[in-house]
């Protein structure tokens, strides 16, 4: 059997003070993916941000080996004046991962390596942005609204390459409102709502 790189246990997870989520327990296998469905303010990037570890859990465990984690959130953290090139050669240098041609074929951004990346439209910026996963090297992405700008010949893009890093052994935890045509899991957050809420303002989700 296959080990689960992703194991999480009871988590419990917080924003701005309020835990959203409570009893989220999931594994995901080497080369599996998981989807994140739920209502707006159901607490996808809530999860994806602590998976992430860029915000602490509330209570539970989150098993995953050390430095494997790629997250890719709403922003797409682009350094504007540096080219297509030099934001995923500067990637790729953080992470000690040097080939950033894989990257520009994938989104196919050949033909923007030396546009700044500023001058980039929203959909462009967004294959940027993905195709950073691919010089991090590293093999458990976290997506949050991986597809948003991107045209319908960009999904494509998007899932073929999710597709190509789970048959290298990657794993994926993806929110996501639309098919991306890829076979994984589905996780809907719907079911762990947080059981007491506090405060009046929390409750837009689940109305
Ligand atoms: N910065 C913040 N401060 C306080 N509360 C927040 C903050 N960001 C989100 N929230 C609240 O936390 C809850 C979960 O939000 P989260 O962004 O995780 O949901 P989501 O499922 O990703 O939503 P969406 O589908 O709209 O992106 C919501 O009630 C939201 O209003």
């Amino acid at each position: 059997m296959v080990e689960p790189l992703l194991k999480v246990v009871d988590l419990a997870c917080a924003r701005g003070g309020l835990t959203v989520l409570e009893g989220v327990s999931f594994e995901v296998a080497s080369g599996s993916a998981l989807v994140l469905r739920g209502p707006n303010g159901s607490g996808k990037t809530t999860l994806l941000r602590t998976l992430a570890e860029l915000q602490p859990a509330v209570s539970g465990e989150i098993f995953a080996p050390e430095d494997t984690v790629a997250y890719a959130g709403h922003a797409d953290g682009l350094k504007g004046t540096l080219s297509v090139g030099e934001n995923l050669t500067f990637w790729g240098s953080l992470f000690g991962f040097g080939d950033i041609a894989p990257a520009l074929d994938a989104f196919e951004l050949r033909d923007l390596v030396a546009r700044p990346a500023q001058s980039l439209s929203a959909g462009q910026k967004r294959r940027l942005g993905l195709a950073r996963l691919l010089v991090t090297g590293r093999p458990v992405w976290l997506l949050d609204e991986p597809t948003v700008s991107l045209d319908v010949a960009a999904v494509g893009l998007f899932g073929r390459a999710v597709e190509r890093h789970l048959a290298g052994g990657g794993i994926a935890v993806i929110a996501t409102h639309i098919d991306l045509g890829i076979d994984a899991d589905v996780l809907d957050l719907s079911g762990f709502r947080a059981s007491a809420p506090q405060g009046g303002a929390f409750d837009e989700a689940f109305a």
